[in-house]
């Protein structure tokens, strides 16, 4: 038999499979539609979820193993932030250690086990880095500047400012008020953005934030290869890291920062370093499920979840609780 985790980081759900307890891992082909398949709300078991986590042996020296993402329409994304905080839980309770790195699509990258936030509600600190603000690397054109900071883009919107940075997935982060996070704005440019457009040919997570004060913000992210979700860590971590720019009279650089979210809370803290910046995020990693299956199960085009055993660990009602707090 095989085990899956269902889990999630400030309710941003995820399927985690360890394809090192298969003895035929799955293929670059079957992954994608695996990915495709578990995350529909429609067909996929336990209402589905924002993506799949793929854990696997790295090579890289002193790492304790590899994560790649897959979002919910089959895209490869290159950070989850998230998801390695699950990931880095999996893989703390699987070897036993509290402090590691993991292996990303562009960094091995700094793990560690916080004290649990509440009884049942673990805590996991990551990082988030690279961070670039160049246009080749998130990739977008077409905008007339190769740097997009803290701007107006008239084809996106006539008043808001736009700051375009990869951490190092795509980010597209505007602090906003109140009255514009209620509005239509962020599905209608987190849709345009993400189907065929002239300006980010690969797509981009785009999020509105809220400033609440200098040590909180509210963050909605609209995800590219998703949609809506409760919550996206690496645009939290992107939108931190804009406040403590854009707003440099607030001194938020080394302070922690309090994000709220649909989905619960995280922490955040912007550090500067001799290469430019790094996030640190710091928020629960919990598992509502483990999932029983056959490996013959995970290799059809189409598995048969019916077949496939959940059971329910008491974390999400624990950190519904600690949330309702
Ligand atoms: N939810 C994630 C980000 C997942 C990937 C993103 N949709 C992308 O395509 O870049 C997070 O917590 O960071």
């Amino acid at each position: 038999m095989v085990q899956l985790q269902k889990v999630h980081g400030s309710q941003n759900q995820f399927f985690l499979l360890d394809q090192t307890q298969l003895q035929q891992p799955l293929s670059e082909k079957e992954l994608v539609n695996l990915a495709q398949q578990l995350t529909n709300p429609k067909i996929g078991p336990l209402g589905g979820a924002d993506g799949l986590l793929v854990v696997s042996t790295s090579q890289h020296p002193q790492v304790l193993g590899r994560m790649r993402v897959l979002n919910a329409d089959g895209s490869w994304a290159s950070m989850c932030g998230n998801g390695l905080r699950t990931v880095g839980r999996y893989l703390a309770d699987k070897y036993q250690q509290k402090t590691f790195k993991v292996e990303t699509a562009q960094a091995d990258l700094q793990v560690s086990c916080q004290p649990d936030w509440a009884p049942n509600v673990k805590a996991i600190s990551v990082e988030i880095s690279p961070v670039s603000f160049a246009a080749q690397d998130l990739p977008f054109e077409n905008l007339g500047t190769e740097k997009l900071f803290n701007q107006t883009v008239s084809v996106l919107d006539s008043d808001l400012k736009f700051t375009a940075v990869a951490v190092p997935n795509p980010h597209l982060i505007s602090l906003v008020s109140p009255a514009i996070l209620k509005s239509k704005l962020l599905e209608q440019l987190g849709t345009k953005l993400n189907q065929p457009n002239p300006y980010f040919p690969d797509g981009v997570n785009v999020s509105f934030a809220q400033v609440i004060d200098s040590s909180h913000l509210f963050v909605k992210t609209f995800e590219r290869g998703v949609g809506f979700t409760n919550a996206c860590g690496t645009g939290m971590s992107a939108a931190s890291l804009v406040f403590a720019l854009t707003q440099p009279s607030e001194q938020v650089l080394e302070k922690l920062i309090t994000v709220s979210n649909p989905g619960g809370f995280v922490q955040t803290r912007v550090h500067k370093v001799a290469q430019g910046y790094w996030i640190e995020l710091i928020g629960n990693a919990t598992i509502t499920h483990y999932l029983q299956t056959t490996e013959l199960q995970l290799h059809q085009a189409h598995p048969d979840f019916s077949k496939w055993q959940a059971v329910a660990t008491p974390e999400d009602a624990a950190y519904q609780e600690f949330i309702a707090r």
